[in-house]
């Protein structure tokens, strides 16, 4: 999968909601009800985080969920990469972003969302030809002010930033033209998994999907 087409796989991928849930799945048994919850409330593109040790078996469980666009997030070595994709997971997306991780998605045809934080690395990645971003960690980085400026002499590049946003912040980031949609946890708290509670995590999920964006 040539860049060009990895950029084009993960637009589509980040223009199905304004929010990608980023998960982090303790319990094997809460992936598939987390998943039907997220979807049934407008968020279809799910991001798993390779975090946790149940993580690509709950991939395997959640892309079997209808309508579900279900990732890997975390990617940090080659073997994750495969690890993934043969898992079942329709695109990947990393913290940051290394020759190899590039490398073993391309080959594998596992669209990636690269992560950058700085102009630099948001400039090596354009040059690869990514112009689909992760911009992480988007708060602690400097935030919607910081990816406006950006968006002044990088216009090319579109982004979605993760890292410390919330329901109340996302707004920020969705107004920017630069930006395609957000990633967060705050959709499938750790306490509303725990204690099952599937309705609450569409109530969030419905709220996210309702917001509004530019781009
Ligand atoms: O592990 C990864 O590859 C990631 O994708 C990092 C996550 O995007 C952020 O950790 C989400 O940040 P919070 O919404 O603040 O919890």
């Amino acid at each position: 999968m040539t860049p060009a087409q990895q950029s084009a796989k993960t637009a589509e991928i980040c223009r199905l909601a304004p929010v990608v849930p980023v998960l982090v799945i303790d319990d094997l048994s809460h992936a598939k009800p987390l998943a039907q919850a997220l979807v049934a409330g407008g968020l279809p593109a799910l991001e798993v985080t390779l975090r946790t040790p149940v993580a690509l078996d709950a991939i395997r469980a959640m892309a079997e969920v209808p309508g579900g666009v279900v990732g890997a997030g975390t990617l940090l070595t080659p073997a994750d990469v495969r690890a993934a994709k043969a898992a079942g997971a329709t695109f990947g997306v990393s913290p940051g972003a290394t020759e190899r991780i590039i490398a073993a998605c391309e080959e594998e045809g596992l669209p990636l969302l690269p992560g950058a934080a700085t102009a630099s690395e948001i400039m090596a990645l354009l040059e690869r030809g990514y112009t689909v971003q992760k911009f992480f960690p988007a708060e602690q980085a400097g935030g919607a002010a910081y990816l406006k400026s950006i968006g002044s002499p990088i216009p090319q590049v579109r982004f979605c930033p993760t890292g410390g946003i919330s329901l109340k912040i996302a707004p920020d980031y969705l107004a920017l033209k630069n930006i395609l949609c957000v990633g967060g946890s705050w959709v499938a708290p750790k306490e509303r998994m725990a204690a099952g509670d599937w309705a609450g995590i569409t109530t969030l999920a419905r709220e996210a999907a309702a917001l509004p964006r530019s781009a």
